[in-house]
């Protein structure tokens, strides 16, 4: 997806909702278990409910690799379904991924081409020739890592190394890649008070924003310094979305704990 066509949608559904379908099957409701394939059965049902107030999903690979076989199997359905139903939905695979070139290659075909993900979260430590191979797809971005909502951030991320810290470094550097115009960044929202330095090194960079909700990250916070001219911002929630409620009425739930988020949306853009 071209990244004016994720503004759009931004500005029509007055959104920048992305949903995590980070699917376990024990904290579903235990009905779904007797369905055939109970982790697309979930997911379908959270997309019918939310699809109007989201302008991303973002299923983290873990979640289905966890199950091997039926979880793979699972995940290329809900992509699939996106994809056909929702084409003007942003999807992000959630995958942590970079390699040598060539492999990173082959990650890259497979997320953009076999599972057809507008994009996928890619981890900067191998540097240049790791990341590149991500940014050559028309239309496909990679997400890159740059300080992370986890507590570890502050292990190497927030380090000084050479008079600047590492995810500053990550930032300079990246945009001077070949296609850097294609990356997006990881902020967490946990990490708010870096944002007035994020946005001055990347102002014109989407960012990925996970950590509201479950991880205590609040919207408003990362809105302040967070949102640039054409909004830059994604502001995920998983746990807090899909787990509302393990009943019957989890679908509706979950759009409840998501209209929530995007009325907040609105206001926030009807003042920005
Ligand atoms: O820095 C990061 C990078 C990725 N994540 C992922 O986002 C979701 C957050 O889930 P919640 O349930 O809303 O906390 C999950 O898939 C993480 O692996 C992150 O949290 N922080």
């Amino acid at each position: 997806m071209k990244e004016q066509d994720l503004v759009a949608q931004i500005r029509k559904k007055q959104s920048f909702l992305c949903i995590g379908l980070d699917v376990d099957l024990e904290k579903i409701p235990p009905h779904l278990l007797q369905k055939e394939d109970p982790i697309f059965s979930f997911n379908k049902a959270i997309i019918d409910a939310t699809h109007d107030l989201a302008v991303a999903y973002k299923p983290n690979t873990a979640f289905y690799e966890a199950y091997g076989l039926k979880g793979w199997r699972a995940l290329e359905k809900t992509i699939n379904y996106l994809n056909t139903n929702h084409p003007n939905i942003f999807t992000i695979a959630d995958a942590k991924r970079g390699d040598i070139g060539n492999t990173s290659t082959r990650y890259a075909k497979a997320f953009y081409e076999t599972m057809a993900f507008d994009s996928i979260t890619v981890a900067p430590y191998m540097g240049k020739d790791s990341v590149e191979p991500f940014l050559e797809f028309e239309d496909k971005h990679a997400i890159l890592l740059a300080l992370t909502s986890n507590h570890g951030a502050y292990d190497f991320q927030t380090k000084q190394v050479e008079g600047t810290q590492l995810y500053k470094e990550v930032l300079k550097t990246s945009t001077t890649w070949k296609n850097a115009d294609r990356l997006m960044y990881v902020v967490g929202a946990t990490k708010a008070e870096y944002l007035k330095e994020i946005r001055h090194i990347i102002p014109n960079n989407f960012l990925l924003v996970p950590g509201v909700g479950a991880q205590g990250g609040s919207l408003k916070e990362v809105c302040t310094y967070g949102l640039n001219d054409h909004v830059g911002l994604l502001i995920n929630s998983s746990r807090g979305i899909l787990y509302a409620s393990n009943g019957e009425d989890f679908a509706e739930a979950a759009r409840t704990k998501a209209e929530a988020l995007q009325q907040e949306m609105k206001d926030i853009l009807s003042k920005a």
